[in-house]
């Protein structure tokens, strides 16, 4: 087994070393921007020639939802090309790919949690970009897992738990919407949930959905940051989406069902509270 993690120093990249080195250590090359640039077609090429990996999981993105309204060109280079470079590459080295994707992709008209089979229609350009690189690499790699999460949290990089963290420092009284809803994220569980596909003896292709447990309004996800990080004493209201203007569309419901995934691989999907609590241990200087 030789495994290629891309986007090593983002959110999943970083929590993905930490599992494949427990489990599997010693068989994984991890690559940034500066040692692989994705969108470069002849460097994915070469690269993955050259090593012959038996899985990529790509942790790369342009995750940037309020700029890639306007960054839309950027943006479709990370999400769309550089996916379209490494299934070119993978598939002439019959290597096995594991793509993440979002809940943006759906539109959040639903009221029931979305499954794999369900209509898409992305409402924002990150999410646009998002299908366009689950079309492609179906396409170009049909073999290939695609693993959709949402609300995507851990102590590195940007995430709104941090975004809580440092709002909270500033003792000023906060408004968190309350009418969209879907399920934070650890990117750690994400991380264990992957690594299990990657060693698992059965491959399964096709898209699965992987989130935490439970439900919340990014609302509820804020109170809980701050009762279990010790700042329950900072003030939020709750409002609607309409009142928090913001250049992005975002879905109002984008909870996902995670039944397959949980059925073909057997994985945990552990309730997002305490999968917080969890993180917040693992963040110092929370007060
Ligand atoms: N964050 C979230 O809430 C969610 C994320 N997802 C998906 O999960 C996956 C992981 O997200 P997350 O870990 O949060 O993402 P991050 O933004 O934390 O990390 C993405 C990494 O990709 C790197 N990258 C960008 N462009 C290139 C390039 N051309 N070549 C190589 N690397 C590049 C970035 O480097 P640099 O920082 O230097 O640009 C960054 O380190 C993504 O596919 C994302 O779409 C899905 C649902 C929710
Ligand atoms: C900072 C802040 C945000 N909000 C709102 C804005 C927005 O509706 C919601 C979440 O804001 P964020 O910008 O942190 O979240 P956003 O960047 O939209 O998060 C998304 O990122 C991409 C990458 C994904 O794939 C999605 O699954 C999802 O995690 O909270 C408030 O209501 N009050 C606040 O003080
Ligand atoms: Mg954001």
């Amino acid at each position: 087994m030789k495994i290629l993690i891309t986007g090593c120093n983002g959110q999943l990249g970083l929590e993905m070393r930490n599992v494949l080195e427990r489990i599997v250590p010693g068989n994984t090359i991890y690559t940034d921007v500066e040692l692989l640039d994705l969108t470069d077609f002849k460097a994915v090429d070469l690269f993955v020639a050259k090593h012959e990996f038996t899985h990529i999981v790509n942790c790369a993105a342009y995750t940037n939802v309020e700029k890639a309204e306007e960054e839309k060109a950027l943006c479709t280079q990370i999400n769309v090309e550089a996916v379209k470079n490494l299934a070119n590459a993978a598939s002439k080295t019959g290597t096995k790919i594991v793509h993440v994707s979002t809940d943006y992709v759906f539109d959040g008209n639903a009221n029931r949690p979305y499954c794999e089979s369900d209509k898409v229609n992305p409402i924002s350009q990150y999410g646009t970009s998002k299908r366009l690189g689950e079309t492609a690499l179906i396409a170009l790699a049909p073999e290939s897992i695609i693993v959709r999460t949402a609300w995507l949290y851990s102590p590195h990089g940007h995430n709104f738990v941090k975004t809580m963290l440092s709002l909270a420092k500033k003792n000023i009284p906060l408004s968190v919407v309350t009418d969209q809803v879907g399920t934070p994220t650890y990117a750690l569980d994400l991380a264990e949930a992957i690594a299990k596909i990657v060693t698992a003896r059965q491959w399964v292709p096709g898209i699965y959905h992987f989130t935490n447990s439970g439900v919340a309004s990014w609302f509820d996800f804020a109170k809980a940051v701050f009762r279990l990080s010790g700042n329950g004493a900072v003030s939020v209201s709750p409002i609607p989406a309409a009142d928090y203007p913001t250049v992005a569309k975002r879905p109002y419901y984008s909870v996902l069902d995670t039944r397959r995934i949980r059925a073909t691989y057997a994985v945990e999907t552990p309730y997002w509270e305490d999968s917080l609590a969890h993180c917040l241990n693992r963040i110092v200087d929370i007060k």
